[in-house]
């Protein structure tokens, strides 16, 4: 599912409005009876009070129209119109006089106003600000929000949650409402997905409005949701007469004295992703335990006891994926510069791997094209440098991408993988995945991926999206506190499974 910026979704709007003859007004109205139909069939005519705080653009014009939906079907209401400004949208006037004309009377509040009493079993909706924000709120707009985020009530928002603007940071992160639920317009928003600003949002959902199909398939976006559907169309079927040698040969490398778990981790997730062959590369000191504890993987244990200093592979892998566990001895970081020397083909690094990177930068011009490096927010600052925001960090991943012609998942409740202008963000994955050894499972999955001849690319954005789903099966079995690695690990074959499944279509009544 496509990311729309702000201005595509508004060339949306200006585009369905022309091709299917319709006024911005029917738009406006379609978007309010969408969002009456959601209320109404979860209230169903329960009794409670509902305060709609309306802006005075066409956000505002939504919530002025729902108001209306809302109290011919006779549910209680109250109207408040936030005069943040004197520039009100032409719908929303006109909504403002349907409303008026249904006797329903908006009270009206200024900088001076005291705000509404707010009960705990109130329902707040949010129509103050839609993806129009382009500065910050007023301070007396930003209290009236605290003021709502103070409050027990559910707050429910329309299209976003107020305040977050479109294309960066909040202002003032206090200026923002924090919604329950928000009600987005046809097309998910960046904002829901980046930790900044993410946490503004408890659940969200799409509501259809009717905006052009043939407009939002063409539509090139900066950024697309990874899901299911999707990950369909790249998965690769297992043909009958296949081999283990179809599925080629993976080298893991990795591990020191005390971090031969890393390797573990990786080398099973690599096996159990569906890898023919997988060979682990450690020091001697991994070569028992490793033996031991994966008999399916083969080990070349190298000279050194605690720490590698030579990774020569005495043939030609499909793929290594490197990092996990390596520590940074002198000589290990010698023989990882001779190591990305001698691959040219595309490699997975990880951990140790990248926070070599940064104090040796010849090595990252060593980097075979298409590589794949999965860092976790520290690994990923030092790589790229701080950023001020998550826009910020995404403007220097992307350059960085391009520049070194390489992809970059960027790791987080929603894993975003970034490769030169575009970001791909995962679904999948819960919070008892922030565990040790995650990562190690995920960069052995992603190298079984390639290792099975999916393109980079796929194999990442496959990867992470599997990576999570098994995450969340084995949260389903254990809760978030109790799952850890090998708890991901062992549910790789269910999330196949899960994956693979039809899934039940939703019957309407
Ligand atoms: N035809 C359409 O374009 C549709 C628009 N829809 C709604 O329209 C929204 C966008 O509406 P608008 O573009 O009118 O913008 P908003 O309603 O988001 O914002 C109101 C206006 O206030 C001004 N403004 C921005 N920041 C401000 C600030 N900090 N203080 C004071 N004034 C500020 C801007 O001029 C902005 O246009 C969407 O989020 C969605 O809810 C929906 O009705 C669907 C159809
Ligand atoms: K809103």
């Amino acid at each position: 599912m496509k990311i729309f910026s702000a201005h595509q979704i508004y060339e949306a709007d200006k585009f369905t409005i022309e091709k299917q003859q319709i006024s911005s007004d029917e738009l406006m109205e379609r978007a309010a009876t969408k969002l009456f139909e959601w209320i109404h069939s979860r209230l169903r005519g329960t009794s409670v009070n509902i305060q709609l705080f309306c802006g005075i653009g066409n956000n505002g014009g939504d919530g002025m129209a729902l108001a209306r939906i809302l109290k011919e079907n006779e549910y209680a209401i109250q109207v408040h119109v936030v005069n943040y400004s004197e520039k009100r949208s032409k719908d929303f006037l006109l909504n403002l006089e349907r409303l008026k004309d249904r006797k329903v009377w908006p009270d009206f509040i200024n900088s001076d106003s005291t705000f509404p009493e707010i009960a705990p079993n109130d329902i707040v909706v949010d129509a103050l600000f839609g993806i129009g924000l382009n500065r910050s709120p007023d301070t007396w707009v930003g209290n009236l929000m605290k003021y709502i985020n103070a409050s027990k009530a559910f707050v429910l928002s329309v299209d976003i949650p107020s305040g977050l603007p479109m294309h960066r940071g909040p202002w003032d992160p206090s200026f923002v409402i924090r919604a329950n639920y928000v009600l987005s317009f046809q097309v998910p928003k960046l904002v829901f997905f980046l930790p900044q600003t993410g946490i503004y949002v408890d659940q969200w959902e799409i509501l259809d409005i009717g905006l052009d199909k043939e407009f939002l398939n063409k539509a090139d976006t900066d950024f697309e949701l990874i899901d299911r559907e999707q990950m369909l169309s790249v998965y690769k079927p297992r043909p009958k007469f296949s081999h283990k040698g179809t599925y080629g040969h993976a080298v893991i490398v990795g591990g020191s004295y005390g971090k031969i778990g890393a390797v573990h981790l990786a080398s099973r997730a690599c096996l159990q992703s569906g890898a023919g062959l997988v060979t682990a590369l450690v020091p001697q000191c991994g070569y028992l335990p490793l033996q031991t504890a994966v008999p399916e993987v083969m080990v070349l244990a190298k000279d050194r006891e605690k720490e590698l200093s030579n990774m020569e592979i005495p043939f030609k892998p499909t793929v290594v994926g490197v990092g996990m566990g390596l520590g940074v001895h002198e000589e290990t970081v010698s023989a990882m510069g001779s190591l990305l020397k001698e691959v040219k083909s595309p490699m997975v690094i990880d951990a140790d791997g990248l926070n070599i990177m940064p104090k040796h930068p010849e090595m990252l011009q060593e980097v075979p094209e298409l590589s794949i490096l999965t860092p976790h927010p520290k690994e990923l600052e030092r790589l790229v440098g701080p950023w001020k925001d998550d826009f910020e960090k995404l403007d220097k991943v992307k350059a960085f991408s391009q520049k070194h012609h390489v992809i970059i998942v960027i790791k987080g409740a929603h894993t975003i993988t970034v490769f030169e202008e575009k970001g791909y963000v995962n679904t999948t994955g819960n919070p008892g995945m922030a565990t040790a050894g995650s990562g190690d499972v995920l960069t052995g999955m992603i190298t079984a991926l390639i290792a099975q001849g999916y393109e980079p690319l796929h194999a990442a954005t496959f990867g992470v999206y599997l990576h999570g789903l098994a995450g969340d099966m084995g949260a389903s079995q254990k809760g978030y506190e109790a799952l850890t690695a090998s708890g991901i690990l062992e549910n790789i074959g269910n999330a196949y499974l899960n994956f693979l499944r039809p899934q039940e279509v939703e019957v309407k009544e």
